[in-house]
């Protein structure tokens, strides 16, 4: 307020100025103030309902281990009867990813030596003057010696040097050797963590016993939780045929959805799965179709190194596990929930405290006559 004994000159450079508030008692304009600030309310509220802000989210990190187990007999003019197991037809471990070879072309005791090309583009010949010595191409399985040769009764190839002999089937035998893989199983490890939370779970729940473990086979409806799948029923669950996919090969995602919901009352955190073709299905019209890698396993015959070369189809599995958390966010935790330790603990961390300047001088003066340390003061 401005009294006339504050003026001491015609520029006011004497005048303080300050709000002043009035409170008017009156029940009309009472309720209408609180009434406009619930509307405002209930508008951020159901603001932040709409748009889930109360909710805090947290992608998951995850690891995944698998092991396939089976065994399957095969009965073939060429070779006999040969015993499969897992060490054969499951050659490496991957990151997130198994393979299961379901089909092989085969070829015996190649040695290192002179052998004609097998025909195509650039290798047919009638004389030597069509080979040249040294020559190769990315398609060749050797190095050309220079020499026309007969590779069977109708056609001359130029001569290589290469392993021999050189594998001459081009399609993989139909029905795929392996068909039976359809009956192999495996097991998968998933461990996941939602780091924000520091929540951890693994797919082979607390919940489930030993002996369950020992016979259960994941199914849809009546054992959603079994961590052993039939890789049959994958494929299938990815609505595929296996004797057909076993054939050329393909990749089939094995999906392990975590959808966490770590709230306090409906605390809730199990692994869902699903099945999908990763790969174009439509063989027939697709050029390349399939899957399919060399490997060759050696030995020495008489003192010589042989070799037997494996084209190995298969399906690829991969594994992808994805996840979501959502927790309330903290204030409304620190409302609800908490004890009033806890939220002593967050409001400290959360607001500063600053003495008023003003004071501090006060203090400061005041203990300078109690003769103290001025440092400390301001600590
Ligand atoms: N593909 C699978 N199908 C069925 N059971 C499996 C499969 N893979 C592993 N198991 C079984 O699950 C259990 C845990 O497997 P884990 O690999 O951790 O143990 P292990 O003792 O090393 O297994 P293994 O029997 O191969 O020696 C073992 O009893 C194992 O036999």
């Amino acid at each position: 307020p401005r009294g006339p004994a504050m003026r001491c000159s015609p520029l006011n450079l004497c005048e303080y100025e300050t709000s002043k508030l009035v409170r008017i008692k009156s029940v009309k304009l009472g309720s209408l103030k609180w009434a406009l600030n619930g509307v405002i309310l209930l508008v951020i509220c159901i603001m932040l309902l709409w748009n889930k802000e109360y909710q805090e989210y947290d992608l998951v990190v995850s690891s995944v281990t698998t092991k396939v187990k089976g065994v399957a007999q095969t009965n073939t003019a060429d070779f006999g009867e040969v015993v499969w197991d897992v060490v054969d037809y499951s050659p490496n471990e991957e990151k997130n990813s198994f393979f299961v070879a379901t089909n092989f072309i085969v070829t015996k005791k190649q040695k290192q030596g002179k052998c004609p090309e097998v025909p195509h583009y650039g290798t047919l010949c009638r004389t030597d003057n069509d080979c040249k010595k040294g020559l190769w191409d990315i398609r060749s399985h050797g190095v050309q010696t220079g020499v026309c040769v007969k590779f069977d009764v109708t056609t001359k190839t130029c001569e290589v040097s290469a392993w021999c002999p050189i594998e001459n089937t081009k399609k993989p035998p139909r029905p795929a050797l392996l068909t039976s893989a359809e009956n192999f199983t495996v097991l998968i490890k998933n461990n996941i963590r939602f780091p924000a939370f520091n929540f951890i779970r693994r797919n082979i729940l607390p919940e489930v016993d030993g002996n369950y473990l020992k016979k259960c086979i994941y199914n849809q409806r009546t054992d959603p939780y079994c961590p052993i799948f039939r890789l049959g029923d994958v494929v299938q669950g990815a609505r595929e045929n296996f004797a057909d996919i076993a054939v050329e090969g393909g990749v089939i995602g094995i999906q392990i959805n975590w959808d966490c919901d770590l709230n306090r009352f409906f605390n809730s955190c199990l692994p869902k799965y699903s099945f999908r073709r990763l790969d174009e299905k439509e063989s027939n019209r697709t050029l390349y179709p399939g899957l399919n890698f060399r490997f060759a396993r050696y030995y020495t015959e008489n003192g010589v190194e042989s070799r037997t070369l494996y084209k190995a189809f298969g399906i690829r599995f991969d594994v992808m596990v994805f996840g979501k958390t959502t927790v309330f966010i903290d204030w409304l935790i620190g409302t609800s929930c908490y004890s009033k330790e806890s939220q002593q603990v967050y409001s400290e961390r959360k607001y500063e405290s600053v003495q008023d300047r003003q004071e501090v001088k006060h203090t400061h003066t005041h203990n300078a006559s109690l003769h103290l340390h001025p440092g400390l003061l301001l600590v």
